[in-house]
């Protein structure tokens, strides 16, 4: 057999040559390598995002449409580890490392513009359900979902809590915003521009993400906190679910703590005792104990999403045990107050 040529300088260049043209189109900045933008024909706007609008696009080269998530200035980064560009770097490595879960929108890749004075960064996702969240799908129905509907789509969302959690990541700004909903109930998690790796998270001065589904930890600026905190949001959301309207509807830090800590009074007049009365009169008592799990007020007395998972709500063990005794109350674990989630009167 004929012995290989040796590498040298000269036959190897050829090989560096296709490859840098099966990189073209691929910037680099620092030490990240960018799409390039100018790839992408943007079609429609689809979403608003914090930093820019997100659009629906198609790729030229592979005539895929996807979803783009502008990012102005995202390029702009400080050594002090400041500035957007190592955020942006965050929100795309915590979704590439959920890749592959059905229950995440999967990213592509990050793309910059050709122009190289252009701060701006590109976030390039499947494309899914042309941009209907949760939210939307909530106003459009005008009607709570049915139990079983909650069901679907619960188990959907835990189990996406639980990859996420597997891989080291918190997502930290769980709301219905930032689930995707298709048609056919089909759910997936995006809006991860807080998300963070799951080192118990040095608090910011502020707590991240919408108010009105932050934990009692992220509200209390505790100096850390972790996957829990998905948890309790997932809390708010199945209740939202159930009962067509949020669970928590201040808008101000200060009251939202009250309204989660303070005594009775706050509870009454954000309504969660009318919510009990009126709203959740449907929902089996294994609904409500699974309310109550992820709802615990002491993050280390919450369910994890894999413990969720295993919850008879889900595995339906309570149609036959509810034929034979009444739904015992559930305590939820607030101090100072009684569990909303408390069974009707006989
Ligand atoms: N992959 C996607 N496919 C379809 N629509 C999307 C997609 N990603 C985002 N959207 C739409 O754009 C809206 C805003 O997106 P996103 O939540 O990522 O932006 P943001 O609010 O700036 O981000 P973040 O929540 O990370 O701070 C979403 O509510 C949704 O309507």
């Amino acid at each position: 057999m004929e012995a290989a040529p040796p590498v040298t300088a000269r036959n190897k260049r050829p090989a560096r040559e296709e490859a840098h043209r099966a990189d073209a189109g691929k910037k680099k900045r620092s030490r990240y390598e960018f799409d390039d933008i100018s790839e992408y024909e943007m079609l429609k706007e689809i979403g608003e995002g914090a930093f820019g609008v997100v659009a629906k696009a198609r790729d030229h080269r592979t005539g895929e449409t996807v979803a783009v998530k502008w990012i102005r200035g995202g390029l702009e980064g400080n050594s002090d580890g400041s500035g957007l560009l190592p955020a942006v770097v965050r929100e795309a490595g915590c979704l590439a490392a959920c890749r592959g879960h059905p229950g995440i929108v999967q990213i592509k890749t990050v793309a910059a513009g050709e122009d190289t004075a252009g701060n701006d960064l590109y976030i390039v996702m499947e494309l899914f359900a042309g941009g209907a969240t949760l939210r939307s799908e909530l106003a459009t129905r005008g009607r709570p979902f049915s139990e079983d509907e909650a069901r679907d789509a619960m188990k959907q969302l835990l189990e996406a809590a639980e990859k996420l959690h597997a891989t080291g990541t918190i997502h930290r700004d769980i709301n219905p915003d930032n689930i995707l909903a298709a048609a056919g109930g089909e759910l997936k998690l995006c809006g991860f521009g807080c998300a963070t790796p799951a080192r118990r998270v040095r608090c910011p001065e502020k707590p991240v993400g919408m108010l009105q589904y932050c934990a009692p930890e992220q509200l209390f600026g505790l100096s850390c906190y972790g996957p829990e905190a998905d948890v309790w949001m997932l809390g708010c959301v199945m209740a939202e679910l159930l009962a067509g309207e949020a669970l928590f509807t201040a808008t101000e830090e200060d009251y939202m703590i009250a309204e989660r800590i303070n005594l009775r009074d706050d509870i009454v007049s954000m309504g969660v005792e009318a919510f009990d009365e009126t709203m959740l009169d449907h929902v089996s008592a294994a609904g409500r104990e699974l309310l109550a799990g992820l709802l615990a007020f002491h993050s280390d007395e919450r369910l994890t999403a894999a413990e969720a998972l295993e919850h008879r709500w889900f595995t339906r063990e309570e149609d036959e045990e509810v034929q034979e005794e009444p739904p015992a109350a559930v305590e939820l674990k607030f101090p100072g107050f009684e569990s909303p989630f408390a069974a009707p009167a006989a």
